[in-house]
Protein backbone atom coordinates (compact mmCIF):
# COMPACT_ATOMS: atom_id res chain seq x y z
CA UNK A 1 0.00 0.00 0.00
CA UNK A 2 1.57 3.24 -1.03
CA UNK A 3 1.40 5.84 1.73
CA UNK A 4 0.21 9.15 -0.77
CA UNK A 5 2.57 12.10 0.20
CA UNK A 6 -0.34 13.66 1.28
CA UNK A 7 0.82 18.03 2.20
CA UNK A 8 -0.26 18.52 5.64
CA UNK A 9 -0.67 21.95 6.84
CA UNK A 10 0.14 22.03 10.38
CA UNK A 11 -2.69 23.77 12.36
CA UNK A 12 -1.35 26.77 12.48
CA UNK A 13 -1.52 27.21 8.80
CA UNK A 14 2.67 27.11 7.74
CA UNK A 15 2.75 25.00 4.57
CA UNK A 16 5.81 22.16 3.37
CA UNK A 17 7.30 25.55 1.61
CA UNK A 18 7.26 27.65 4.93
CA UNK A 19 4.30 30.04 3.90
CA UNK A 20 2.24 31.00 6.46
CA UNK A 21 -1.38 30.70 5.39
CA UNK A 22 -2.84 33.48 7.76
CA UNK A 23 -6.75 31.92 7.81
CA UNK A 24 -6.54 28.47 7.14
CA UNK A 25 -9.85 27.88 6.86
CA UNK A 26 -10.58 31.47 4.31
CA UNK A 27 -11.64 30.07 1.04
CA UNK A 28 -9.76 32.18 -1.51
CA UNK A 29 -11.60 32.65 -4.98
CA UNK A 30 -8.66 33.06 -6.69
CA UNK A 31 -4.54 31.82 -6.98
CA UNK A 32 -3.42 35.21 -4.96
CA UNK A 33 -2.51 34.92 -1.39
CA UNK A 34 -1.31 37.28 1.09
CA UNK A 35 2.75 37.49 1.92
CA UNK A 36 2.88 38.37 5.58
CA UNK A 37 3.90 39.94 8.00
CA UNK A 38 3.86 43.42 7.00
CA UNK A 39 6.42 46.01 7.47
CA UNK A 40 6.13 48.61 10.23
CA UNK A 41 3.76 51.24 10.09
CA UNK A 42 5.41 54.33 8.26
CA UNK A 43 5.67 57.67 9.99
CA UNK A 44 5.45 61.26 8.71
CA UNK A 45 7.36 64.09 9.92
CA UNK A 46 6.05 66.34 12.64
CA UNK A 47 5.51 69.28 10.11
CA UNK A 48 3.07 67.88 7.85
CA UNK A 49 -0.22 68.58 8.42
CA UNK A 50 -2.72 65.58 9.23
CA UNK A 51 -6.56 64.85 7.88
CA UNK A 52 -8.61 64.60 11.09
CA UNK A 53 -9.46 61.04 10.99
CA UNK A 54 -5.26 59.96 11.41
CA UNK A 55 -5.80 60.00 15.36
CA UNK A 56 -7.96 57.04 15.37
CA UNK A 57 -9.03 55.71 12.35
CA UNK A 58 -12.57 57.65 12.10
CA UNK A 59 -13.25 60.42 9.85
CA UNK A 60 -16.01 62.18 11.84
CA UNK A 61 -16.43 65.53 10.31
CA UNK A 62 -16.74 63.50 6.65
CA UNK A 63 -19.64 61.26 8.16
CA UNK A 64 -21.12 64.65 8.72
CA UNK A 65 -21.37 65.52 5.64
CA UNK A 66 -22.37 62.13 4.19
CA UNK A 67 -26.31 63.39 3.87
CA UNK A 68 -26.08 66.94 2.38
CA UNK A 69 -25.52 67.99 -1.20
CA UNK A 70 -22.39 67.98 -2.67
CA UNK A 71 -20.14 71.33 -1.83
CA UNK A 72 -19.22 73.87 -4.75
CA UNK A 73 -15.98 74.88 -4.19
CA UNK A 74 -14.71 78.64 -4.49
CA UNK A 75 -12.07 79.59 -6.69
CA UNK A 76 -9.47 79.28 -3.89
CA UNK A 77 -10.47 76.03 -3.00
CA UNK A 78 -10.26 74.74 -6.56
CA UNK A 79 -6.58 76.07 -7.25
CA UNK A 80 -5.83 73.76 -3.85
CA UNK A 81 -7.59 71.08 -5.38
CA UNK A 82 -5.65 71.34 -8.92
CA UNK A 83 -2.58 71.38 -6.73
CA UNK A 84 -3.06 68.08 -4.94
CA UNK A 85 -4.25 66.33 -7.92
CA UNK A 86 -1.75 67.65 -9.73
CA UNK A 87 0.93 66.01 -6.90
CA UNK A 88 -1.22 62.96 -6.82
CA UNK A 89 -0.71 61.86 -10.59
CA UNK A 90 3.05 62.77 -10.34
CA UNK A 91 3.38 60.08 -7.40
CA UNK A 92 1.01 57.98 -9.74
CA UNK A 93 3.20 58.13 -12.06
CA UNK A 94 6.53 57.62 -10.06
CA UNK A 95 5.00 54.12 -8.45
CA UNK A 96 3.95 52.89 -11.63
CA UNK A 97 7.46 53.62 -12.84
CA UNK A 98 8.68 51.19 -10.65
CA UNK A 99 6.32 48.57 -11.52
CA UNK A 100 7.96 45.13 -12.69
CA UNK A 101 8.69 41.74 -11.71
CA UNK A 102 10.20 41.48 -8.43
CA UNK A 103 9.14 44.52 -6.40
CA UNK A 104 7.32 43.76 -3.71
CA UNK A 105 3.92 45.59 -3.05
CA UNK A 106 5.74 47.14 0.42
CA UNK A 107 8.46 48.49 -1.84
CA UNK A 108 6.09 50.42 -3.92
CA UNK A 109 4.41 51.46 -0.61
CA UNK A 110 7.80 53.32 0.26
CA UNK A 111 8.12 54.43 -2.62
CA UNK A 112 4.82 56.32 -2.68
CA UNK A 113 5.14 57.03 1.45
CA UNK A 114 8.38 59.08 0.73
CA UNK A 115 7.28 60.95 -2.32
CA UNK A 116 4.18 62.31 -0.33
CA UNK A 117 5.46 63.41 2.39
CA UNK A 118 8.76 64.68 0.75
CA UNK A 119 5.90 67.11 -0.93
CA UNK A 120 4.76 67.98 2.78
CA UNK A 121 2.10 65.66 2.14
CA UNK A 122 0.05 63.36 3.68
CA UNK A 123 -0.77 59.83 1.97
CA UNK A 124 -4.47 59.93 2.72
CA UNK A 125 -4.90 56.39 2.92
CA UNK A 126 -2.82 55.80 5.66
CA UNK A 127 -4.83 54.87 9.04
CA UNK A 128 -8.26 56.15 7.16
CA UNK A 129 -10.88 54.01 8.67
CA UNK A 130 -7.42 52.25 10.25
CA UNK A 131 -6.24 51.07 6.66
CA UNK A 132 -2.79 49.91 7.35
CA UNK A 133 -0.67 51.46 4.19
CA UNK A 134 -0.41 54.66 2.14
CA UNK A 135 -1.42 53.34 -1.06
CA UNK A 136 -3.81 50.21 -2.35
CA UNK A 137 -2.26 47.60 -4.39
CA UNK A 138 -4.66 44.95 -6.07
CA UNK A 139 -3.25 42.71 -7.91
CA UNK A 140 -5.12 40.40 -10.65
CA UNK A 141 -8.10 39.33 -8.62
CA UNK A 142 -7.94 41.63 -6.59
CA UNK A 143 -10.79 44.77 -7.09
CA UNK A 144 -9.40 47.30 -4.84
CA UNK A 145 -8.41 48.07 -1.49
CA UNK A 146 -5.29 45.38 -1.74
CA UNK A 147 -2.95 45.78 1.14
CA UNK A 148 0.95 46.60 0.47
CA UNK A 149 2.83 43.56 1.61
CA UNK A 150 5.38 41.33 1.04
CA UNK A 151 4.33 39.29 -2.21
CA UNK A 152 6.73 40.10 -5.51
CA UNK A 153 5.11 40.86 -8.24
CA UNK A 154 5.44 38.65 -11.28
CA UNK A 155 5.67 38.43 -14.93
CA UNK A 156 2.25 38.48 -16.56
CA UNK A 157 0.04 39.87 -13.06
CA UNK A 158 -1.75 42.70 -13.39
CA UNK A 159 -1.77 46.11 -10.61
CA UNK A 160 -3.66 48.92 -10.16
CA UNK A 161 -1.56 51.33 -7.56
CA UNK A 162 -4.60 53.97 -6.21
CA UNK A 163 -3.00 57.23 -4.73
CA UNK A 164 -4.60 59.39 -2.63
CA UNK A 165 -2.82 62.47 -1.14
CA UNK A 166 -3.70 65.60 1.13
CA UNK A 167 -2.09 68.74 0.81
CA UNK A 168 -3.35 72.57 2.05
CA UNK A 169 -6.49 70.60 3.46
CA UNK A 170 -7.62 69.13 0.24
CA UNK A 171 -7.78 65.73 -1.09
CA UNK A 172 -6.58 64.07 -4.69
CA UNK A 173 -7.66 61.13 -5.79
CA UNK A 174 -6.04 59.20 -8.87
CA UNK A 175 -5.58 55.34 -9.60
CA UNK A 176 -4.49 52.99 -12.80
CA UNK A 177 -3.95 49.65 -13.57
CA UNK A 178 -0.33 48.49 -15.25
CA UNK A 179 0.78 44.87 -16.64
CA UNK A 180 3.75 43.20 -14.65
CA UNK A 181 6.19 42.80 -18.01
CA UNK A 182 4.51 41.16 -20.83
CA UNK A 183 0.32 40.09 -20.25
CA UNK A 184 -2.13 37.55 -21.41
CA UNK A 185 -4.23 39.17 -24.51
CA UNK A 186 -7.05 38.67 -22.17
CA UNK A 187 -5.70 40.83 -19.41
CA UNK A 188 -4.29 43.51 -21.86
CA UNK A 189 -8.18 43.60 -22.97
CA UNK A 190 -9.75 44.22 -19.65
CA UNK A 191 -7.08 47.11 -18.96
CA UNK A 192 -8.06 48.43 -22.18
CA UNK A 193 -12.04 48.42 -21.63
CA UNK A 194 -11.83 49.85 -18.14
CA UNK A 195 -9.87 53.30 -19.32
CA UNK A 196 -12.32 53.17 -22.01
CA UNK A 197 -15.26 52.76 -19.47
CA UNK A 198 -13.36 56.27 -17.59
CA UNK A 199 -13.03 57.92 -20.55
CA UNK A 200 -16.58 57.76 -22.60
CA UNK A 201 -18.03 58.69 -18.60
CA UNK A 202 -16.29 61.70 -18.32
CA UNK A 203 -17.20 62.63 -21.72
CA UNK A 204 -20.67 63.34 -20.24
CA UNK A 205 -19.75 65.28 -17.47
CA UNK A 206 -20.83 69.08 -17.53
CA UNK A 207 -23.47 70.93 -15.24
CA UNK A 208 -26.71 69.29 -15.69
CA UNK A 209 -25.40 66.06 -16.09
CA UNK A 210 -27.22 63.63 -13.68
CA UNK A 211 -25.00 61.54 -11.58
CA UNK A 212 -27.16 58.73 -12.31
CA UNK A 213 -26.12 58.94 -16.36
CA UNK A 214 -22.51 58.02 -15.24
CA UNK A 215 -23.26 54.32 -15.01
CA UNK A 216 -25.72 53.94 -18.06
CA UNK A 217 -22.55 55.21 -20.24
CA UNK A 218 -19.85 52.49 -18.17
CA UNK A 219 -22.20 49.54 -18.18
CA UNK A 220 -23.07 48.99 -21.58
CA UNK A 221 -19.29 48.99 -22.56
CA UNK A 222 -18.14 46.57 -19.97
CA UNK A 223 -20.71 43.99 -20.84
CA UNK A 224 -20.08 44.56 -24.80
CA UNK A 225 -16.37 43.12 -23.70
CA UNK A 226 -17.41 40.43 -21.81
CA UNK A 227 -17.24 41.70 -18.35
CA UNK A 228 -19.04 43.07 -15.37
CA UNK A 229 -19.07 46.52 -13.33
CA UNK A 230 -18.74 46.49 -9.71
CA UNK A 231 -21.37 47.33 -7.55
CA UNK A 232 -19.99 47.67 -4.59
CA UNK A 233 -17.82 50.21 -4.65
CA UNK A 234 -18.76 54.06 -6.57
CA UNK A 235 -16.73 56.79 -7.07
CA UNK A 236 -17.26 59.89 -4.75
CA UNK A 237 -17.19 63.56 -3.69
CA UNK A 238 -13.42 64.91 -2.86
CA UNK A 239 -12.54 68.17 -1.12
CA UNK A 240 -11.41 68.96 2.22
CA UNK A 241 -13.06 65.31 3.04
CA UNK A 242 -11.63 62.41 1.38
CA UNK A 243 -14.97 60.50 0.57
CA UNK A 244 -18.71 62.65 0.80
CA UNK A 245 -21.36 63.53 -1.26
CA UNK A 246 -22.68 62.61 -4.43
CA UNK A 247 -22.15 58.73 -4.72
CA UNK A 248 -21.09 57.80 -8.30
CA UNK A 249 -21.94 54.55 -9.05
CA UNK A 250 -20.19 52.60 -12.25
CA UNK A 251 -23.52 50.32 -12.98
CA UNK A 252 -26.32 51.37 -14.94
CA UNK A 253 -30.43 51.91 -13.68
CA UNK A 254 -28.91 53.32 -10.60
CA UNK A 255 -30.55 55.57 -7.73
CA UNK A 256 -27.58 58.05 -7.88
CA UNK A 257 -29.14 61.61 -6.63
CA UNK A 258 -28.36 64.94 -7.79
CA UNK A 259 -27.01 67.01 -11.11
CA UNK A 260 -23.51 67.97 -11.61
CA UNK A 261 -22.84 71.80 -10.92
CA UNK A 262 -19.42 73.70 -12.08
CA UNK A 263 -17.20 74.08 -8.85
CA UNK A 264 -18.45 70.39 -7.88
CA UNK A 265 -15.39 67.68 -7.73
CA UNK A 266 -15.65 63.94 -7.81
CA UNK A 267 -14.10 60.64 -8.86
CA UNK A 268 -15.09 58.72 -11.24
CA UNK A 269 -12.94 55.14 -10.94
CA UNK A 270 -14.72 52.09 -12.68
CA UNK A 271 -13.81 48.60 -11.20
CA UNK A 272 -14.30 46.39 -14.51
CA UNK A 273 -13.88 42.16 -13.69
CA UNK A 274 -13.64 39.74 -16.36
CA UNK A 275 -16.63 37.76 -16.90
CA UNK A 276 -20.15 37.78 -16.03
CA UNK A 277 -19.88 38.36 -11.94
CA UNK A 278 -19.93 41.69 -10.86
CA UNK A 279 -20.16 40.69 -7.09
CA UNK A 280 -16.68 40.82 -4.12
CA UNK A 281 -15.69 38.58 -1.63
CA UNK A 282 -13.36 40.26 1.11
CA UNK A 283 -10.35 38.72 2.64
CA UNK A 284 -10.64 38.62 6.26
CA UNK A 285 -8.45 41.30 6.76
CA UNK A 286 -11.67 43.26 6.19
CA UNK A 287 -9.72 44.94 3.19
CA UNK A 288 -8.76 43.16 0.50
CA UNK A 289 -11.82 42.52 -2.22
CA UNK A 290 -11.66 39.95 -4.65
CA UNK A 291 -13.86 38.39 -7.19
CA UNK A 292 -15.70 36.05 -6.55
CA UNK A 293 -14.50 33.74 -9.45
CA UNK A 294 -10.97 34.18 -9.10
CA UNK A 295 -10.92 35.86 -12.52
CA UNK A 296 -9.56 39.47 -12.28
CA UNK A 297 -10.44 42.84 -12.67
CA UNK A 298 -9.23 46.49 -13.47
CA UNK A 299 -9.85 50.03 -12.41
CA UNK A 300 -9.12 53.68 -13.79
CA UNK A 301 -9.67 56.98 -11.55
CA UNK A 302 -9.25 60.44 -12.26
CA UNK A 303 -10.48 63.34 -10.18
CA UNK A 304 -12.93 65.84 -11.72
CA UNK A 305 -13.89 69.24 -11.55
CA UNK A 306 -17.51 70.60 -13.24
CA UNK A 307 -16.69 74.21 -14.96
CA UNK A 308 -19.48 76.45 -16.28
CA UNK A 309 -18.86 74.62 -20.16
CA UNK A 310 -17.58 71.24 -19.08
CA UNK A 311 -15.43 68.78 -17.14
CA UNK A 312 -11.90 69.51 -15.67
CA UNK A 313 -9.86 66.31 -14.98
CA UNK A 314 -7.71 67.88 -12.39
CA UNK A 315 -5.55 64.45 -11.89
CA UNK A 316 -4.66 64.66 -15.96
CA UNK A 317 -1.52 62.80 -16.86
CA UNK A 318 0.60 65.39 -18.03
C1 LIG B 1 -14.50 50.38 6.14
O1 LIG B 1 -14.52 49.73 4.91
C2 LIG B 1 -13.48 50.02 4.10
C3 LIG B 1 -13.10 49.02 3.23
C4 LIG B 1 -12.04 49.25 2.36
C5 LIG B 1 -11.35 50.49 2.37
C6 LIG B 1 -11.74 51.47 3.28
C7 LIG B 1 -11.02 52.76 3.40
N1 LIG B 1 -10.09 53.04 2.32
C8 LIG B 1 -8.75 52.89 2.38
C9 LIG B 1 -8.20 53.34 1.21
C10 LIG B 1 -9.24 53.77 0.38
C11 LIG B 1 -9.32 54.32 -0.91
C12 LIG B 1 -10.59 54.65 -1.40
C13 LIG B 1 -10.77 55.31 -2.74
O2 LIG B 1 -11.65 56.11 -2.98
N2 LIG B 1 -10.00 54.96 -3.70
O3 LIG B 1 -10.24 55.51 -4.94
C14 LIG B 1 -11.72 54.40 -0.63
N3 LIG B 1 -11.65 53.86 0.62
C15 LIG B 1 -10.43 53.57 1.11
C16 LIG B 1 -12.80 51.23 4.13
CO1 LIG C 1 -8.50 56.18 -5.39
CO1 LIG D 1 -11.63 57.17 -4.91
Amino acid sequence: KILHNIVKLDPNGIGQDGTVNPWPNFKYTGALRPVYPLSARRTIPPHIPLPEYVEDGVPRAEMRVSGQAPRILNPEEIEKMRTVCRMSREILDLAAAAVRPGITTDEIDEIVHNATIERNAYPSPLNYREFPKSVCTSVNEVICHGIPDQRRLKEGDIINLDVSVYYQGFHGDVNGTYPVGQVDEESAKLIRTSRQCLDKSIEICKPGALFRDVGKVIEPIARSNGCATVRTYTGHGINNHFHCPPNVPHYAKNKAVGTMKAGMVFTIEPMINLGPSWDAVHWPDNWTATTVDGRRSAQFEETLLITETGVEILTAAP
